[in-house]
């Protein structure tokens, strides 16, 4: 029998790292404190986004089961043919990141070509139904995927914008209100898988899978990650590694919580390396949820008492355009994106939309750059 879109392969981790990587140390905050402990949380929390602005969430609820079947759902989509997973592109030209995405971009100045792909599945609720891409394997799995997204909106993604909200001593629905499960976001749930490199293209690339970068919406949350690759800037202004903690959510703040805030919750810069030499031969398959800014969203700073004891707080230019989350999210995706070569020098030289301006260049190769950077 040919196999229909319902029959999904289990999807096995492939073995830990045995090499010794320079690890970065991240803090761990216990959701399971939400709400009843909520001012000890609030203390954890203020530490981990101060740190490094990566952390690692536990006491979630979501279940090893649950993030394994997403993982084998999205492995087996993206084991589909070509010409099948290319029946919904994302449209690029609109800056729209919903649908597949393939890896053709050539990374750099090389001749390589990107070697991941992806799917970026929005919230499947009622107001974003034009925009859920119309495949037969997501239709055959919709109330699941949408379970799962649920899930990592009331567990997650919920009480983070409630603890932002409350750092900045704002109404605790101050974030949370506009991101509400139902709203018009840019949020999506990606399967994301990098194949393998010839150590020749790697070479080639520096052995760069992803230039360093920082995420585009609010907050980004990674589930976890056994083939190693993925780093972090630190405050230092030295890359390390992301460790894997089963079960543990890897969480950064994004670009959008770093202009409502003035700088004070940080865009987090990071990037994928080749995997070590134990790991290189596996497919870096992974699982998502980005949290994107609400389409009604304005972008400006939050009228925070912190931010304007910290001197951060700037009233917004009553004479500058207004930019909503919307076109901040496409015009962001446009500039990453709708482009044959990845990083290119255009690519770098990042852009304007409306009165903000958006630094899209994070390749370095001195420390003292790195740190002038992140400082
Ligand atoms: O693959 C990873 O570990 C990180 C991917 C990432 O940073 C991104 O897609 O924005
Ligand atoms: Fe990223």
């Amino acid at each position: 029998m040919a196999p229909s879109a319902l029959d999904v392969r289990t999807w096995t981790p492939p073995p830990a790292t045995q090499e010794k990587l320079d690890y970065a140390e991240l803090a761990q905050v216990d959701l399971s404190k939400w709400p009843a402990k909520k001012d000890e949380l609030l203390l954890d929390m203020r530490r981990a986004v101060n740190e490094v602005g990566f952390w690692f969430v536990v006491g979630h609820g979501i279940t090893d089961e649950e993030i394994g079947r997403q993982m084998s759902l999205g492995n087996a989509f993206l084991d589909l043919p070509l010409e099948e997973k290319r029946l919904f592109p994302c449209d690029f030209k609109q800056g729209n990141f919903f649908g597949f995405r393939e890896g053709v971009r050539l990374m750099g100045k090389s001749q390589v070509k990107d070697n991941a792909e992806a799917l970026n599945l929005p919230k499947i609720t009622p107001s974003l139904a034009h925009e859920l891409p119309g495949y037969d394997f997501i239709a055959a799995h919709q109330v699941e995927i949408e379970a799962f997204q649920r899930k990592i909106h009331s567990n997650v993604l919920a009480p983070l914008l409630s603890l932002f909200a409350l750092l900045l001593e704002l109404p605790e629905s101050y974030f949370l209100t506009p991101h509400e499960w139902d709203r018009r976001t840019e949020d999506h749930l990606r399967y994301m898988k990098y194949r393998p490199n010839s150590p020749e293209d790697d070479r080639a690339i520096g052995n760069i899978h992803l230039n360093g970068h920082t995420d585009f919406g609010l907050v980004t949350i990674l589930f976890p990650q056994i083939v190693q690759g993925l780093q972090i800037l630190t405050p230092e202004g030295e890359w390390k590694y992301a460790p894997y903690l089963p079960n543990g959510l890897l969480i950064n703040t994004a670009d959008v919580l770093s202009v409502c805030s003035a700088g004070y919750f940080k865009s987090t810069i990071h990037r994928v390396l080749r995997p070590p030499d134990d790991q290189v031969n596996y497919e870096r398959m992974g699982v998502f949820y980005f949290s994107r800014a609400a389409h009604d969203l304005e972008l400006k700073v939050a009228p925070s008492p912190l931010l304007k004891r910290l001197g951060l707080y700037k009233e917004a230019d009553p004479n500058a355009p207004v930019v909503s989350g919307l076109e901040f999210t496409r015009a962001r995706v446009k500039h990453s994106w709708d482009r044959p070569v990845y990083g290119d020098d255009e690519y770098k030289k990042g852009f304007k939309v409306g009165g903000l301006e958006v630094r899209t260049d994070y390749d370095f190769d001195s420390k003292a750059e790195l740190k002038r950077v992140v400082a």
